[in-house]
């Protein structure tokens, strides 16, 4: 961790540490490329709703050594980073750098907000705290209408913190945003020196496909984040993948990924198939954050407590119902 870090009282850090800071602190494993999975990390909370910093020491430790997983995506989605408090936002971002030090190749920080000032803000912070990298998504209530819009909202936030790869995270069934990537990337490294990859969660391949093709995998990197499909999008040559379920199957998750290398196509797709019967069984019966949090809490024993509203907790019913069907699968590893 860094010094500044220790010395300064969170959640707060300066702007002058933030531009101190710059390319000196902003890797957990300088110059290694993202790349493989990367947990979509939950923020844990209490059982009356206030973030829970207590657990992440533990959480960091579940993710290594009990799913093989080194790389972990901070506030996005599945942390639901737009229900906290910027100042929650920042705390988190602390908590996971301090504790990721030496555990983790990349923490990477979503730093995307409606506010254009808070995103900064945001960004600041996450190069003063030593983030691996940032990402944001497009803002959603009033939207960039056309790609220049999107890239000029972007580039403001990452000029913000000019020594942190950047990666812009495109979720267009949330956001509603549906700019195409593959037009987005055109000329991107003039306007954004930092940009470095695109977390991808939509499942339109043919977009991701055209952003490989024309760009190649090495310049930038592609992490796709639809858990369920993620074999077709290694097909088209992604080079990993952000997701919430690689909390709880990583290892699995990774065997996939290992079996595709090999390649043993057969074997991948037996794992790709076992993970879409489980996410397919959750899904009828209502998948969301919520729920994430519950299947994360029974399979590795640290509590994730409730999410935030108008988000509610998953039922009893869906909790059994959950387990029981992961216990029921049998892996092709003999797990
Ligand atoms: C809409 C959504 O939450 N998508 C998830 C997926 O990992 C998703 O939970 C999974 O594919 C199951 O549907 C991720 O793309 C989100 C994510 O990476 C994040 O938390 O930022």
């Amino acid at each position: 961790m860094s010094e500044l870090l220790q010395r300064l009282p969170s959640p707060f850090l300066s702007r002058e540490g933030a531009a101190r800071s710059k390319l000196s602190k902003c890797s957990m494993t300088p110059g290694k490329k993202l790349e493989g999975l990367v947990a979509a990390a939950i923020t844990p909370m209490t059982p009356d709703g206030q973030i829970n910093l207590s657990v992440i020491h533990q959480y960091v430790d579940y993710l290594v050594r009990e799913q093989n997983v080194k790389n972990i995506f901070v506030n996005g989605t599945t942390g639901e980073g737009l229900s906290l408090s910027i100042q929650e936002r920042k705390q988190l971002a602390e908590e996971w750098v301090r504790q990721g030090k030496d555990k983790l190749d990349h923490v990477i920080i979503h730093v995307g907000a409606l506010s254009l000032p808070e995103s900064q803000d945001l960004a600041r912070h996450a190069a003063a705290i030593g983030a691996s990298g940032i990402a944001v998504i497009a803002p959603f209530f009033f939207k960039p209408t056309n790609k220049d819009e999107l890239v000029a909202f972007l580039q403001k936030v990452a000029s913000e913190a000019p020594g942190v790869p950047f990666y812009y995270y495109h979720i267009p069934p949330l956001t509603g945003v549906k700019i195409r990537v593959e037009e987005l990337l055109d000329g991107i490294r003039e306007q954004i020196p930092t940009f470095q990859g695109v977390k991808f969660s939509d499942t339109d391949l043919l977009d991701l496909a055209q952003c490989i093709n024309k760009n190649g995998s090495e310049q930038f990197a592609f992490l796709y984040g639809v858990d369920e499909q993620l074999l077709g999008a290694l097909a088209v040559g992604v080079n990993g993948a952000v997701g919430s379920t690689y909390n709880y199957l990583g290892r699995k998750t990774k065997l996939m990924l290992q079996a595709f290398a090999k390649p043993d196509l057969a074997l991948a797709q037996k794992y790709q198939f076992l993970i879409g019967e489980f996410l397919n069984f959750v899904i009828k019966l209502g998948f969301g954050v919520a729920q994430t949090k519950a299947v994360m809490t029974f399979v590795s024993g640290i509590p994730m407590g409730p999410p935030r509203p108008p988000l509610v907790n998953a039922s009893e019913e869906f909790i059994a119902k959950a387990k029981a069907k992961l216990d029921s699968i049998v892996w092709p590893d003999g797990d």
